[in-house]
């Protein structure tokens, strides 16, 4: 399948064109072109290695796609980095905590760099659950807690992309379940979202287009309701089995 995924009709969005990612002879990513607009909200499911961090980080200006171009609402991250920056909100999955802050004072420094007021930190200390940590310092939250001050960061300025990687992972059934209803919020809002995750339910209960990917390359890119439909009740699992773990999948190659 052609790593080609067009949500909607060319329009202001989030435009990927054939960007991919080569390091030495190794292709992360294949070339990918997709095109997303306000309120789409886009799960990228893998197994380990599949290239969806890659991807991720080509999109939040982390990593130079070795071709291709991104744009969001038409002003590209390479002639336009200002702009486009200042429209992202990106939850990194491998953020080492330094320093000895507590939630608050960490939130309110992102803030400050993000020009937000006091009372936009406040209210998204309160929408993770964190507003009570009092001085509990940052390295001393479990992983969810740590998920969750995350997850508000990305979301301080209302970014109209916001780019998730793994946010679910160590969160709680109830925080998941929370998560879920804050991305429709905020893609209710406008915003275009896009993250990855291993946990096939919150794809399910989250996204409104699913993409499997492996070794860099597309296998699957379809609606939850049409994978429904192909596959049945327990759809997306259904789906992820047969094309991982089926006869020629990159779960039997592992093994
Ligand atoms: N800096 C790098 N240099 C060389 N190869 C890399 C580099 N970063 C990632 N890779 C390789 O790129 C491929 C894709 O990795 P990536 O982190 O994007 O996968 P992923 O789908 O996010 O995996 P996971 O689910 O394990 O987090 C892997 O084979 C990985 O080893």
């Amino acid at each position: 399948m052609a790593n080609n995924v067009q949500l909607t009709e060319k329009q202001s969005g989030l435009e990927l064109d054939n960007i991919s990612k080569s390091i030495g002879q190794k292709q992360l990513v294949a070339p990918l072109t997709l095109s997303l607009s306000a309120g789409n909200i886009i799960a990228l499911c893998g197994g380990n290695g599949a290239g969806k961090s890659s991807i991720i980080r080509m999109i939040a200006g982390l990593s130079e796609p070795s071709t291709g171009t991104i744009a969001l609402h038409g002003k590209s991250i390479k002639e336009e980095p200002e702009s486009y920056y200042a429209a992202l909100g990106y939850m990194p999955d491998d953020y080492q905590f330094t320093g000895s802050f507590t939630a608050f004072e960490s939130l309110k420094f992102w803030g400050e760099l993000k020009q937000q007021p006091m009372s936009r930190v406040r209210e998204l200390l309160e929408l993770v659950g964190l507003s009570e940590t009092g001085r509990k310092k940052v390295h001393q939250f479990s992983k969810g807690m740590r998920q969750r001050l995350l997850l508000a960061q990305a979301l301080l300025s209302n970014p109209s992309l916001l780019l998730l990687d793994e946010p679910t992972n160590g969160l709680d059934p109830y925080w998941m379940k929370r998560f879920v209803s804050i991305i429709h919020e905020a893609a209710n809002q406008g915003a275009i979202v896009l993250f990855s995750t291993h946990q096939l339910q919150v794809a399910e209960a989250a996204a409104d287009h699913i993409v499997f990917l492996d070794q860099g390359e597309i296998k699957l890119s379809a609606s939850y309701a049409d994978i429904e439909q192909q596959y049945g009740e327990q759809g997306l699992q259904t789906a992820y089995e047969a094309i991982f773990w089926g006869e020629e999948g990159p779960m039997r190659r592992v093994r």
